[in-house]
C-alpha cells in the first residue's frame, strides 16, 4: 500500500501514516497539500494523510476545499497529540537563532512563545522535518525548526526548547482520505459520518438540519462553513456526526436530504480515541 503523506519523514504526518497503517506502509512524501488529490485521482498512491483541524490554530480551510474540489472520501481519523520542539545544530543556543524556518500550521501553533523573543523572524516553510533536514544537509547556523521529536532524532539536531507550542495540550486531527470509488482498507465498524450540504436561503433552514440530527439521536461533533466559489456569499456546510445506530443514522440521511439543496456524505467511519497526552 502507498499512501501520500505532508512532509518526509520525522513529519506528523508520518507519524500518523504508520500509526493508522503500520510500519510497512510505503510512503510518498509531499511538500505541499496540494499534490496529494492529484496522486489519488491517478492512481499513484491508494490514499493520503491530512491534517484537517488542530485545538490551537482551528480548522484547515484549504483542505476541506481540497476535500470537496476533488471529490475525495474519508475513510477514518487520528486524533495526534501535538509536542513542538525549537532545534538546530549542536552548539547553537537561543541566543545564536536569527530565524526559524517551520510550516505554517506549526508556526501558528506556537506564537506566543515567539513573542518574548522579536527578533526572531519567522519563516513559513513547506515542512517541519524537512527544514530539520534542511539545516543539517547544508549545515545551517542561526537557523532553527519547530519540529518533532523524531525529526531531531533523524536529522541530528539538538533541542534548544521544547513544548513550546501555546498549550501543553495540543492536538491535530488528521483525516485518512481515499479518492471517491478506491478503497484503501477493510471496512471498520462505522459510528462517526462527515457531510457536506447546502441548505436553502430561508429562516431556521439549518436548525432544521441540526434538529434531524437531535432527534435521530446522533451528536453534532464539529460544524464548518466552507463559502461556494462559483456563488459569493452563499456557502456549504461540512459537519461530523457521532451515532450509536447505524440505520438510524440512514434514516436521518434521508430526512436531511428533504431539506437541504445538496447532500454529500463524504464519509463513514470509526471515530478515533482523543487520547489523552500525558
Ligand atoms: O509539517 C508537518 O510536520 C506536518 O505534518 C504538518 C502539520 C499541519 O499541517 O498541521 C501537522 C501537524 C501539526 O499541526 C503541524 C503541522
Amino acid at each position: 500500500m502507498n499512501i501520500a503523506i505532508q512532509g518526509i519523514l520525522g513529519s506528523f504526518h508520518h507519524i500518523v501514516a504508520h500509526q493508522y497503517f503500520g510500519e510497512d506502509v510505503n510512503l510518498t512524501e509531499c511538500l505541499s497539500f496540494d499534490v496529494m488529490p492529484q496522486l489519488m485521482n491517478s492512481n499513484k498512491v491508494d490514499g493520503a494523510v491530512m491534517a484537517i483541524e488542530n485545538t490551537l490554530a482551528g480548522s484547515i480551510l484549504s483542505n476541506y476545499a481540497l476535500i470537496d474540489e476533488f471529490d475525495l472520501r474519508i475513510h477514518g481519523e487520528v486524533h495526534l497529540p501535538i509536542h513542538h520542539n525549537l532545534m538546530a545544530l549542536e552548539g547553537q543556543s537561543l541566543s545564536d537563532i536569527k530565524e526559524v524556518w517551520s510550516h505554517p500550521m506549526a508556526i501558528l501553533q506556537c506564537r506566543k512563545y515567539f513573542r518574548d523573543y522579536p527578533n526572531i523572524k519567522l519563516v513559513e516553510e513547506s515542512d517541519t522535518a524537512e527544514v530539520a533536514k534542511q539545516i543539517q544537509d547544508k549545515k545551517l547556523m542561526g537557523i532553527a525548526a519547530i519540529a518533532s521529536n523524531m525529526a531531531a532524532e533523524i536529522y541530528n539536531l539538538n533541542i534548544i526548547e521544547s513544548e513550546i507550542q501555546t498549550r501543553k495540550q495540543n492536538y491535530t486531527r488528521f483525516f485518512i482520505l481515499k479518492k471517491s470509488n478506491g478503497n484503501i482498507h477493510t471496512t471498520n465498524e462505522v459510528n462517526k459520518a462527515s457531510l457536506r450540504f447546502v441548505t436553502h436561503h430561508h429562516t431556521g433552514s439549518l436548525s432544521e438540519v441540526l434538529r434531524i440530527f437531535a432527534s435521530f439521536n446522533m451528536n453534532l461533533s464539529k460544524i464548518q462553513s466552507l463559502p461556494i466559489i462559483d456563488n459569493p456569499w452563499n456557502y456549504s456546510f461540512f459537519a461530523d456526526v457521532v451515532f450509536d445506530d447505524y440505520q438510524q443514522f440512514q434514516k436521518a440521511i434521508i430526512e436531511v436530504k428533504n431539506k437541504v439543496s445538496d447532500l454529500k456524505v463524504i464519509g463513514e467511519y470509526k471515530q478515533s480515541k482523543r487520547k489523552h497526552d500525558s
